[in-house]
């Protein structure tokens, strides 16, 4: 998947910016920060401005990530650039956040965060009062989760606890969890929640033991009612993180508060996380979020412009949908640059407007996302040869790999069964129809065929 999208020449600078960090920084750190990021670029490159999904993110990359990027836009430019950093969409002003940086017992913050982080009158629950059930459309991929979490919300510490939610980026998790917040604030006004990121999680225990404030730091964390947390992959390797997060795990369980985690793998996937934890993890109720269906996609479109003051007539999202298809932040993505283009122009939203305001991030899909490169990232992830893809052998070992890049052709491609059939040697489009079915639903039951195909999709998304 592109990590972003820029506007015009800009996008190859960005891209290139972006090619960099992702050399240079360890993986999830990419992942998770840098990667999600949009990008508008002015047409004499003198400025940069980064769309950040919300308020908590925005702190943090400009705490530990925005001088390294601007570094690195300025040297692939050769002249200063101005980096701007701002929300992707409107939010209610919060707190800044603490600026301590990992590993996990580095430089300590600054005092006055930590007078702030330690008054109990100045408790805040750090949620974002604009992401709300209200506003998550439901569809079949979040069908689940946002029943899990809805359940959770009107009555917490009971059924399904704790809640773990995963999934990959930009597909509502942190939309989900503030959600279950504000929510039981609303009921409950006076109810302890917290939302918090793991890395921040990581800094608070930081500070403790910097400052030997665990007791601090306990009555924190076991006295609330709902710990929303989210991206808990960040704690690999942290133990300290670990135990302590083990400890507010089992407080607060044992009086019945309710804990909502999220994550990019379902438990058992997590890496240099403790065996202990990952087991508490998973006993509760564990559910994906999918990538959104194409429905779900026009709907979020649909309402997104609304919200926007805009209305996008409904083959217009459509079409955008068809085009766009990994995540939801990729779809307020295309979605602002559709409504910028189409303000700046002063022409109505219409297919040729979205096509020419898409046309960069098309030409990128097209390019990507066909057969040939699906035989060929499939043949690889399985470490099969690509000319299985066509042959005629029958070892499941080969079979299995061949199925699965069938039925991501078809998700992923124009194609018909029986034209993927052709470019897989040239096999009945009944083969493919039930090649396509077999994963399909197996998919919905087998997590670690589900989570293969994440990564596989991922891949092929750029
Ligand atoms: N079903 C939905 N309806 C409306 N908006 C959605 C929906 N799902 C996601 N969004 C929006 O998409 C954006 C990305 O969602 P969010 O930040 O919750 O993703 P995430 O899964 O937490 O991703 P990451 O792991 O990268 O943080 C947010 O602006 C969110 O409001």
């Amino acid at each position: 998947m592109a990590a972003g999208a820029a506007d015009g020449a800009g996008d190859s600078l960005w891209q290139a910016c972006i090619d960099q960090l992702a050399q240079e920084l360890p993986q999830q750190q990419f992942n998770t920060w840098i990667k999600p990021l949009t990008a508008q670029v002015t047409d004499d490159f003198s400025r940069v401005t980064l769309f950040v999904a919300n308020r908590f993110k925005l702190d943090w990359i400009r705490a530990q990530f925005a001088s390294r990027i601007a570094a690195t836009l300025e040297k692939l430019y050769g002249q200063p650039i101005q980096l701007e950093l701002v929300l992707a969409l409107r939010e209610v002003p919060a707190r800044p956040l603490s600026t301590a940086s990992s590993p996990e017992l580095g430089p300590a913050p600054e005092p006055a965060e930590m007078a702030d982080d330690a008054a109990p009158s100045g408790f805040k629950n750090r949620l974002n009062t604009a992401l709300t059930f209200d506003n998550l459309v439901e569809g079949t991929a979040n069908r689940m989760a946002r029943a899990a979490a809805m359940h959770v919300s009107g009555t917490p510490g009971h059924l399904y606890n704790p809640l773990f939610i995963y999934g990959g980026v930009g597909l509502g998790k942190t939309h989900l969890v503030h959600a279950v917040g504000n929510k039981l604030l609303a009921d409950r006004p006076g109810a302890k929640v917290l939302y918090i990121h793991a890395e921040q999680f990581v800094s608070d225990v930081v500070k403790a033991y910097q400052r030997k404030t665990f007791d601090e730091f306990k009555d924190k964390y076991h006295s609330l009612d709902l710990l929303l947390i989210d991206d808990v992959q960040f704690f690999a390797n942290k133990d300290r993180t670990q135990e302590e997060f083990f400890n507010a795990f089992e407080a607060l369980l044992a009086k019945k508060s309710h804990i909502v985690m999220t994550s990019d793998t379902y438990p058992k996937g997590l890496t240099d996380i403790h065996e202990r934890l990952v087991s508490r993890f998973d006993s509760g109720l564990t559910v994906a979020i999918e990538p959104p269906e194409l429905e779900m996609r026009v709907a979020i479109l649909i309402n997104k412009s609304r919200q926007e003051g805009a209305e996008m007539p409904e083959e217009v999202a459509f079409f955008v949908a068809k085009n766009v298809r990994s995540n939801v932040r990729e779809l307020e993505g295309a979605l602002r640059k559709i409504l910028a283009y189409s303000r700046f122009n002063q022409k109505e939203i219409s297919i040729q407007l979205a096509r020419e305001a898409l046309r960069d991030l098309l030409s990128i899909q097209n390019r990507q996302i066909s057969v040939e490169n699906i035989q060929k990232t499939v043949a690889d992830y399985y470490k099969i040869k690509v000319a299985d893809m066509y042959s005629k052998k029958r070892p499941a070992s080969i079979a299995r790999p061949r199925q699965i890049a069938m039925y991501l052709a078809k998700e992923l491609t124009q194609k018909s069964l029986p034209e993927i059939g052709e470019l897989f040697g040239g096999r009945d489009h009944t083969t493919v129809l039930h090649a396509v079915r077999k994963i399909a639903a197996e998919r919905q039951n087998v997590t670690e065929l589900n989570q293969q195909l994440h990564v596989l999709e991922q891949t092929l998304k750029g």
